[in-house]
């Protein structure tokens, strides 16, 4: 190698002292006849090919850059590079300057590279513009090599080196189109530091990585490449922190899709279309952003009436629009209640893998220990262990208490403390809601859930609340058809049984009084939604009505329809307590943005100045992001916000 460039260094010289001797005619002439009897030959790739940029020249600047520094270093030979960073990478690019010339050895044939560049003044209009070129030299036997082999080489190269560098891009929704830029995602979460039982991480870091190299293999068995991931699991399990780690194990954009923001299946397909490759589309609690509930546990439409993407505009979406438009992309669905999606989003081709997420089991909260505290062991991880098994706790909230202090002991005595007093404060076994996050009924299918006698129940309820009274039949009982139920209950009654049907005629019951008093329970359950309004209830009043609705179905009482409603209360009622912590958080969002705006006039150093524009940036987005959460809690809440809790069901 270092021979060769003597060689072309004494050529440059003969050449440079051979053009100030001749006029440029003899020149051209001189060099054509060189061109002609030589056995290389040059193939000139110019920054713009028939009036459009040329996707070779940007490869082979890409390609090069990688090269120059390890080149120059190696034999010394290259003594002038460009170098640059803008925005939108995470690390220096390197460069060939002018008239500079680098050899890159492919399957051992030497690759002669020289960049030109060349300004042209047109003096009528005066006008300059700078033209700029490569070289590529090489013997004319390897010219069909370079043709099919070393440009395709180059040109993947570039790609591989230019989507590594790029910075990860988060995209939302404005208006029904996605933001114009994005904003730079600079999320630390990675695979190493996520949290995940057994080997479930390797395993999905396998299916990432043969997802990326299997472009070959998508087109050879007819397939697009797309891949779905269904994350499902309680709250805080790290269902959004396993998002930004794919994004960064990939360095794909993430395109936010928040689907009560679209008002209809044509503009829902209008945003897939403009989702570029390369990227991971995120659909967050997709039980509750459409009318996709699952079509088995009956009319969807009722649930939520004011949502306007329809199951089957989403499936047409996916399946049509990103088929064919785009290409190396992933569909990531996020829900807390897996159960309630409709198996046909699930099926293998369109959630492709379904990973759930689910509460801090022992080998998690150690995997925590180790990233946040850099501890494998202590004497206080038997005690943690002991309690961990017992109770429903996130990964969020074990690392929130590793994040207190820096101090090992202190931290995990902290967590201790935590841990026995929500052990404490979990509702006793009889009363428990067995949901795999407590909030819901349903133990969640396909999910290691633990076997949990706890309940978390931190919205400050007071237990005296769960104390519901209901009625008995007695003196004032009236009948209804064959049921005999309290007088006040009858109009109840009487329209469950017309619109319902029989719904105790399957009970496990056979005493017509049992049955009734079955019955009057129902009834009491929708008396009680009848009188009050979405804020007069609280949650915890609300999982002792579900369990009780669970006793009833466990004696079949066929109270379906009952059951999904309160859910979708608790659901509500949840809402509202995040909606108002997001406002909280939005406040004092928007009061440190102030603040921040302030210190930034007062830093006149460039550096500073720019760590305040970026602080403002981020916080503009997270703002942002709360903003269009709030406004979908609220169009979801709306729905209860104008009706009764009973709406629909009689
Ligand atoms: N498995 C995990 N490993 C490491 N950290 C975690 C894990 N799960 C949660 N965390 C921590 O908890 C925080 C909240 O978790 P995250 O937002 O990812 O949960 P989530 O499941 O998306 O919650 P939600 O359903 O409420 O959106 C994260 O920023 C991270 O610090």
């Amino acid at each position: 190698m270092a021979s060769t460039l003597s060689v072309l260094a004494a050529f440059t010289i003969i050449r440079s002292t051979f053009n100030e001797f001749f006029p440029n005619e003899i020149r051209e002439y001189f060099w054509s006849l060189i061109r002609r009897f030589s056995p290389e030959f040059t193939l000139v790739i110019e920054e713009s090919h028939h009036g459009s940029g040329n996707h070779i020249y940007k490869a082979a600047m890409a390609y090069l850059g990688s090269h120059v520094l390890s080149a120059s270093s190696a034999d010394g030979s290259l003594k002038r590079l460009t170098v640059g960073k803008n925005e939108n990478v995470r690390q220096f690019t390197f460069g060939l300057d002018r008239h500079s010339e680098i050899v890159d050895f492919f399957h051992g044939v030497p690759m002669k590279w020289k960049y030109y560049s060349d300004v042209n003044t047109n003096s009528n209009i005066q006008l300059t513009a700078e033209s700029r070129w490569y070289e590529l030299s090489c013997k004319k036997k390897h010219a069909e090599m370079v043709e099919s082999e070393y440009l395709p080489h180059v040109i993947d190269m570039a790609k591989k080196l230019k989507d590594r560098n790029r910075m990860v891009k988060f995209h939302t929704i404005r208006s029904e189109s996605w933001c114009s830029k994005g904003v730079n995602l600079e999320h630390p979460m990675t695979f190493d530091t996520l949290a995940m039982d057994g080997d479930h991480k390797k395993d999905i870091v396998e299916d990432l990585d043969s997802f990326i190299n299997g472009k070959e293999y998508y087109k050879k068995v007819g397939k697009v490449w797309k891949r779905g991931y269904l994350l499902h699991g309680p709250p805080g399990t790290g269902k959004s922190s396993f998002i930004a780690a794919m994004a960064n194990h990939l360095n794909f954009d993430i395109f936010n899709l928040n689907l009560s923001a679209v008002k209809s299946d044509s503009s829902l397909e209008y945003l897939l279309l403009h989702v570029s490759n390369h990227s991971i589309l995120v659909i967050e609690d997709i039980d509750c952003t459409v009318k996709l509930q699952n079509r088995e546990a009956g009319d969807q439409t009722a649930s939520y009436p004011h949502l306007q993407v329809t199951l089957s505009g989403l499936l047409n979406a996916i399946d049509g629009l990103l088929s064919c438009c785009g290409d190396e992309r992933i569909i990531v669905f996020t829900t807390n209640y897996k159960d309630r999606i409709d198996p046909a989003l699930l099926r293998a081709g369109r959630m492709d893998k379904h990973i759930c997420l689910s509460y801090c089991t022992f080998s998690t909260f150690k995997q925590l220990a180790a990233i946040y505290l850099g501890i494998s062991n202590h004497d206080l991880f038997s005690r943690i262990e002991k309690i961990i098994g017992q109770i429903k706790v996130s990964p969020a909230e074990v690392a929130g208490e590793l994040l207190k202090s820096k101090d090992s002991k202190t931290c995990l005595e902290g967590l201790i403390q935590f841990l026995e007093s929500k052990e404490s404060q979990a509702t006793p076994e009889k009363t428990k809601p067995q949901g795999e996050d407590g909030n819901n009924n349903k133990q969640e299918k396909g999910c290691q859930s633990k076997a949990s006698t706890k309940t978390d129940m931190t919205n400050g309820d007071s237990p005296n609340h769960n104390a519901i009274t209901f009625p008995v039949v007695g003196s004032n009982a009236m009948t209804v058809g064959e049921y005999t139920v309290k007088a006040e209950l009858t109009p109840i009654l009487s329209a469950v049984l017309l619109k319902h049907g029989d719904i105790v005629a399957n009970s496990t019951l056979n005493s017509m009084q049992c049955r009734s008093s079955l019955l009057e329970i129902a009834c009491g359950i929708i008396q009680k939604l009848q009188a009050v309004k979405l804020e007069g209830i609280t949650e915890l009043e609300l999982q002792s009505l579900l369990t009780t609705v669970s006793d009833l179905e466990s004696v079949k009482l066929q109270i379906s329809w009952l059951h999904k409603r309160l859910d979708e209360i608790i659901e509500a009622v949840q809402l509202v307590r995040r909606s108002s912590t997001l406002k909280e958080d939005k406040r004092k969002n928007l009061q440190e943005i102030e603040m921040e705006k302030e210190m930034e006039s007062c830093h006149t150093e460039k550096p500073e100045l720019q760590k305040k524009s970026l602080q403002i940036q981020k916080m503009k987005v997270v703002t942002q992001k709360h903003s269009e959460n709030i406004s979908s809690t609220e169009a979801k809440l709306s729905y209860f916000h104008e009706r009764s809790l009973v709406d629909g069901l009689l």
